[in-house]
């Protein structure tokens, strides 16, 4: 135990058994720098959105704890499609039949759009780039994507290998992808080349890869060529990513002929980050999936990239509208959950609990006037974009406040609340969420409103009269229900709240003064109908009581009345004590 006095059984289990574990930062070495002090990455912005190419299909794909099957790779195939990707890595047929019965189902099948370029992987080992040729056969367009790790680690314990020798691998695995392409003279093959760990390899060294790789593809800018630079592991904060990138951009030979791209994974929580800023550094092009699913903590979340441009006003080229068909296809697929937080989808990104976010949300939306750009506080996009609404806007627990409350009363009721009144009724909801330390739901909240400012017993306002008398005044003749009895009452004053007070004035035996009133109308046209809130002064004592009704004479009314039951309740609780 860690020094922890309590010993339940809850208590123990979460604190774990105090062992020391190997936990010695100075067991990792710093990440090296790459030197550069003119860069420019620092003053770009991002435009327009780069080139998209989603990796769900392999990157993500193998991820998982049980890779897709055929049909599920179909449904993310079309889901791809139809939201706009152009470029779209279906798997590596020559490591898995699935893959390669994938690849042939989509193009026996014509199921690639003519604006859609698919990609395959594979290593730069013959025998695996000759089948995946043959999967290909038929296709119109195709990337070839072919890769060998470069980094320091893998060719000291992995290939065995120094730098020459893996940089005659690399140019062995673009010779085999260029000659077995003149097999197939009637596809229109790409090709691409990734120094795979490029984030573990000096970046000298990998540059001077990525240019045997180009001498051998000779690329040509109406026939370009793909360099791609993974981030296989993120081992070091974005910035030096996009220095890295920049420097690559620099000294890339035939860069005219290039499509440079990145492939950020998320080791450091910064994959996106780290592709933002090569994009800023001169990358043409992002790899990534879906809501980031891929190894180990992931790929880059094109889906949160993209809506980071569409949320500042750049066209993200990717219709992200359907998130909830997004949501389902990637569950299906995937067989993951998504979190409840993830940008942008997650079912709780756009609600706020805590009260003083409510407030300014409230006031900001109410702010709001048609035609305007988006503008509100916490929320960073209108959730009706990707077919959210705004009921989920604000939820209400024990760190909401009045605000809050008031949004969800009137949202569910059409109660705008009077200033004064909105932290009187928060009080009993946040009793309520503190007795049970959980969320209280909009329905509790109208049927609380309901009963502590609207009560009908024990006396109610049946029929009335109103009529003026020859002295001016109005007068009105109500039967009232008082305690299961009916009885004729009768009050005259300035108008119908003026005599309907002066009437009960006469029978409860206190006073009745109106101290404040507001009303306004619920809904509109013939439908409508009035709400009023009216304040009473019953001797020391004041009470809010409100009452809606066909017009806003019986509203007024129904309100003087509930406020009266509140003083009624309270002298009748006060008796009991007594
Ligand atoms: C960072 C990434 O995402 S890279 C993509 C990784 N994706 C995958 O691996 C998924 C699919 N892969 C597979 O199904 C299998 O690895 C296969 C079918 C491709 C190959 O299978 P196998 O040959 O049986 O096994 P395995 O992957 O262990 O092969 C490793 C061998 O390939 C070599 N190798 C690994 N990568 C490469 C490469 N890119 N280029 C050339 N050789 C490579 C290794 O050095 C090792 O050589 P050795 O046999 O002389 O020791
Ligand atoms: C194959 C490559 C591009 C890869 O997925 C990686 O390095 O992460
Ligand atoms: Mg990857």
């Amino acid at each position: 135990m860690s020094g922890i006095e309590q010993n339940d059984g809850i208590r123990t289990e979460i604190i774990g058994d105090g062992s020391a574990g190997t936990f010695d930062y100075r067991k990792y070495p710093a990440y090296p720098k790459p030197k550069l002090s003119d860069r420019t990455w620092p003053d770009q912005e991002i435009t327009r959105a780069p080139v998209w190419a989603s990796v769900d299909l392999r990157d993500g794909n193998q991820a998982l704890i049980e890779p897709m099957t055929v049909q599920q790779k179909m449904v993310f195939f079309e889901l791809l499609v139809d939201i706009g990707f152009k470029e779209i890595e279906i798997g590596f047929p020559a490591a898995s039949q699935i893959d390669y019965d994938f690849t042939r189902r989509l193009i026996e099948e014509d199921l690639i759009p003519q604006d859609v370029t698919v990609q395959v992987l594979v290593q730069a080992r013959e025998e695996l780039i000759e089948r995946t040729y043959e999967s290909l056969q038929g296709v119109h367009r195709a990337i070839v994507h072919v890769y060998n790790s470069t980094s320091t680690v893998q060719r000291r314990d992995v290939f065995r290998m120094d730098q020459a020798g893996i940089r005659d691998l690399a140019v062995q695995g673009a010779t085999w992808v260029q000659e077995y392409a003149k097999r197939y003279p009637d596809t229109d093959w790409r090709f691409q080349y990734s120094p795979e760990s490029f984030t573990g390899t000096e970046l000298d060294y990998a540059i001077d890869v990525c240019n045997a790789v180009l001498e051998v593809w000779q690329p040509r800018p109406e026939n370009p060529v793909i360099i791609n630079l993974p981030a296989t592991v993120e081992m070091t904060t974005p910035n030096v990513f996009a220095d890295q990138i920049e420097i690559v951009h620099r000294q890339l030979h035939h860069r005219d002929a290039v499509v440079l791209s990145v492939h950020t994974h998320n080791d450091r929580g910064t994959g996106i980050a780290a592709s933002e800023l090569a994009v800023m550094a001169g990358a043409d092009r992002v790899e990534g999936t879906l809501l980031g699913n891929g190894e180990r903590t992931g790929n880059m979340d094109i889906l949160t990239m993209a809506m980071n441009l569409y949320s500042r006003g750049v066209d993200p080229e990717l219709d992200l509208a359907d998130m909830a068909r997004i949501q389902k296809v990637y569950e299906y697929c995937n067989q993951l959950p998504v979190h409840p937080r993830h940008p942008y989808i997650g079912e709780l990104v756009y609600t706020s609990f805590s009260g003083s976010h409510q407030d300014a949300i409230r006031k900001c939306m109410s702010a709001r006037k048609p035609g305007d750009l988006w503008d509100v506080a916490y929320i960073p996009i209108d959730p009706t974009d990707l077919g959210r609404n705004y009921e989920a806007v604000i939820r209400v627990n024990s760190q909401s406040g009045k605000g809050g409350v008031a949004w969800l009363l009137e949202r569910e009721t059409g109660y705008n609340l009077p200033r004064e009144l909105q932290p009187l009724f928060s009080q009993h909801v946040q009793k309520e969420a503190e007795r049970t330390a959980k969320e209280v739901r909009a329905d509790w909240i109208v049927t609380a409103f309901e009963q502590e400012y609207m009560a009908r017993t024990p006396l109610r306002l049946g029929d009335y009269r109103l009529s003026s008398t020859e002295a001016g005044d109005d007068q009105l003749s109500a039967d009232v229900h008082m305690d299961g009895q009916q009885q004729r009452w009768v009050g005259k004053g300035d108008g119908p709240v003026d005599a309907w007070t002066s009437a009960l004035a006469q029978h409860v035996g206190f006073v009745v003064e109106v101290d404040d009133y507001a009303e306004h109308t619920l809904g509109t046209g013939s439908d409508a109908r009035a709400v009023a809130y009216v304040k009473l002064k019953t001797g020391e004592r004041t009470w809010w009581g409100v009452g809606t009704g066909g017009d806003i004479a019986r509203a007024a009314l129904d309100a003087v009345s509930a406020a009266v039951n509140r003083e009624l309740a309270a002298r009748a609780a006060e008796a009991q004590v007594a």
